[in-house]
């Protein structure tokens, strides 16, 4: 078996073009998006990721305002940044883009972002619509990356309603809200979320008909773990080392072999990270209609 390729870039096309008209349409009522960026420090992979939202902001027609603090910013520096995105006008939605340097109170920091300005869907008061099932007039934004799997499954006609998805890592931005958002009514799968203490890990992915790997363990997940016919969703992304050119060698959280025993198979790159990077446009959007 050879899987169906969960084609996150195509996928991520298609949104951003419906997303066009949306801001055509925000822009004939005199609202320009704007999305913003806070970044703290120099990590590669932050800088390359936070590169790519501005390019898809200026793709779509979202305008785009970056901010960088050196790794020797101070706590209140971070305070400060974050005030004065809230308060910039051009600004109508916007990440702190995590990890923030060590010594600097990540969860303190996401508590400072105007929740109606939350392109993440980080803000506690955000977390805890998504917690309550909040949908309609004051639906909240979700987080970009469990809310992209799934819109990718969705896509690809993968069925959720009573499967039982096993998602391996309980992280603040894929895992924990992953969990909550699959057991949504309309989505209704039955999760198990698996993290570094789950005893017997290939256990858990065997009763799977959907899997998320999320961890940052490079070929985590085999072939040999897999129900045959599952989709599988990589979403997790090590720097492995480097080409010869210079550029970074990624590894996902799935071992190359897994398309042969899975149904669907979402690659990585080209899967779970452009979907990311389409939904916070689509936050950004939302968030725009609301004003
Ligand atoms: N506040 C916050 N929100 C985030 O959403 C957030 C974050 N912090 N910190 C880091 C992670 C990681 N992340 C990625 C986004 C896009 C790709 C992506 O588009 N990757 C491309 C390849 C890399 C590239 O083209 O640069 C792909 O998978 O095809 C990857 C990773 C968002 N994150």
């Amino acid at each position: 078996m050879t899987a169906v390729r969960l084609d996150g870039v195509a996928t991520a096309t298609a949104i951003k073009n419906e997303l066009t008209e949306r801001i055509a349409a925000l822009k004939s009522r005199g609202i320009t998006p704007g999305l913003g960026t806070l970044l703290v420090g120099d990590d590669p992979g932050s800088l390359s990721y936070v590169a790519g939202k501005h390019r898809d902001c200026a793709e779509v027609g979202i305008e785009s305002i970056r901010v960088d603090l050196p790794a020797t910013a101070s706590e209140q520096d971070v305070r400060d940044a974050i005030a004065a995105l809230n308060a910039d006008p051009r600004v109508t939605g916007y990440i702190v883009q995590l990890p923030l340097p060590a010594g600097i109170d990540e969860n303190a920091m996401l508590e400072l972002i105007d929740p109606a300005k939350d392109a993440d869907g980080l803000h506690p008061t955000n977390l805890g619509r998504l917690v309550l099932g909040v949908e309609g007039e004051l639906s909240s934004p979700l987080p970009c990356t469990p809310a992209g799997i799934v819109e990718l499954l969705r896509r690809y006609d993968v069925p959720t309603s009573g499967k039982h998805v096993t998602v391996i890592g309980r992280g603040l931005t894929v895992g924990r809200p992953l969990g909550l958002l699959l057991t949504r009514k309309g989505i209704d799968a039955t999760v198990t979320l698996t993290h570094s203490r789950t005893v017997d890990l290939a256990a858990e992915v065997r009763r799977a008909d959907i899997v998320v790997a999320a961890v940052g363990v490079p070929h985590l997940v085999k072939a040999d773990w897999l129900k045959p016919g599952a989709a599988v969703l990589d979403v997790g992304v090590t720097r492995v080392g480097m080409t010869e050119s210079g550029k970074a060698k990624l590894a996902g959280d799935v071992d190359p072999a897994v398309a042969e025993v899975a149904g669907h198979l979402s690659p990585n790159p080209g899967g779970v990270g452009p979907m990311t990077r389409a939904l916070l446009l689509k936050n950004v959007v939302d968030a725009a209609e609301r004003l």
